[in-house]
């Protein structure tokens, strides 16, 4: 993984530095619950860089917190609680990087004010309380809700999923995705906290089970196993390994089985991010599918592993996912037009909440309360 740091370093200044636009006239004004740690990538930088958005306030428990990220970040409004930020006026739209376990009453909260609401992955805790907000959502059709699986707004990965899906080189048959990290989080971080509707699946396991429903287009019909291996608490994994099946491509074949592979540990081996779907002939691998913007590729060997294609599409110069993806929020909240491949239905995260539940169910620890 070593020679990848002088890549992503170069990457990273050029996604901080450049130039920023005008912004436009009538930008989307964006509330922002909490000074989260994801928030300056995912919203402050993307919302400099495009300059069809701005963000009119910040709140957090703690005022001087918000204080100082408001300064850093140029924000001319902090206010003392989230409610606020959710009955503004200032506020058009609100993205929610809260802990897992505190998604659903925010984003109730917020549609029912009357926000649209850009919410982080993964949505909510379980697939009762997801099909509760997709209710809740679909009612108020006016406006947007985006669960925010960031990955699937960036070029490379429409060309992924749409070579995929061509046949060019045979129907998939099986696919493995990964992501794994080096175990960096505290112990008492939120993706460790039961009662915040933590765990590796919730955390990174839902990009890897997301992007195998996403590229096969169809739902797991049950987990075959999954073994995950414990944090301290006793329902909350560090990492897991599951098989899920899904039904054939054509009727009367045998079911395809999905591999997962997600969390964190120390295996330096499995820190590159891949989705690999293996068909009759070939292999298409997608790799770096979660960081896009950093270093990626898409190759396809044969069956003897020999190199036939390879492609690379780095997008705009210093746009990440989350650029892509506050494009296609923007414009779904302007225009009312949802990025055809990329978006993520209110149907699909009601279903993505399913099959956590099941991959949970099956591997002993139970689905999040
Ligand atoms: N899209 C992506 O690439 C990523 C998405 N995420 C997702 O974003 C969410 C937040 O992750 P991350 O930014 O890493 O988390 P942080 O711990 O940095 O931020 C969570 C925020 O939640 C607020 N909060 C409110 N109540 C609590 C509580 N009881 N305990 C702890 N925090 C609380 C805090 O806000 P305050 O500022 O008000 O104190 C804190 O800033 C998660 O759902 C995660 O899955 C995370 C990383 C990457
Ligand atoms: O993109 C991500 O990578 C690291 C994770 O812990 C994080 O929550 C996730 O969204």
């Amino acid at each position: 993984m070593a020679f990848l740091l002088p890549a992503f370093a170069r990457r990273v200044l050029k996604i901080s530095g450049g130039k920023k636009p005008p912004i436009a006239e009538n930008p989307v004004r964006i509330g922002l619950i909490s000074a989260a740690a994801i928030a300056p990538m995912a919203l402050c930088v993307p919302v400099q860089q495009l300059g069809t958005a701005i963000i009119v306030a910040v709140a957090a428990r703690d005022r001087k917190r918000a204080e100082q990220f408001a300064k850093h970040w140029d924000i001319p409004n902090v206010f003392d609680t989230y409610d606020e930020i959710i009955n503004s006026d200032l506020v058009d739209a609100v993205y929610i990087p809260l802990p897992n376990g505190l998604h659903f009453e925010w984003a109730k909260k917020a549609l029912l004010a009357g926000k649209h609401v850009l919410l982080e992955k993964p949505s909510v805790s379980n697939a009762e309380q997801a099909e509760e907000l997709a209710r809740i959502a679909s009612e108020r059709s006016d406006l947007v809700f985006l669960e925010a699986f960031h990955y699937r707004f960036h070029p490379a990965a429409v060309v992924f999923h749409e070579l995929v899906k061509s046949g060019r080189y045979g129907m998939p048959l099986s696919i493995h995705s990964n992501l794994c990290a080096p175990n960096v989080f505290s112990d008492n971080n939120i993706r460790f906290d039961y009662s915040l509707a933590g765990g590796m699946t919730m955390d990174m396991g839902t990009y890897a089970i997301n992007a195998a429903r996403w590229v096969l287009g169809c739902e797991p019909t049950c987990c075959i196993s999954a073994v995950p291996t414990l944090h301290k608490h006793p329902q909350i994994d560090r990492s897991m390994s599951c098989e899920l099946e899904f039904p054939p491509a054509v009727e009367g074949q045998a079911p395809r089985i999905a591999k997962i592979t997600a969390g964190c540990n120390w295996s330096p081996s499995t820190w590159l991010p891949f989705i690999a779907v293996t068909t009759g002939t070939h292999t298409i691998t997608f790799n770096c599918f979660v960081a896009a913007g950093i270093w990626h590729s898409i190759r396809v060997t044969d069956k003897s592993g020999k190199l036939v294609h390879s492609e690379k599409h780095y997008g705009t110069e210093g746009y990440m996912t989350y650029n892509y993806q506050l494009q296609a929020f923007v414009r779904a909240i302007k225009t009312g037009e949802k990025t055809a491949t990329s978006w993520v239905s209110l149907d699909d995260t009601v279903k993505q909440m399913r099959a956590l539940d099941m991959v949970y169910e099956a591997s002993g620890l139970g689905k999040r309360s």
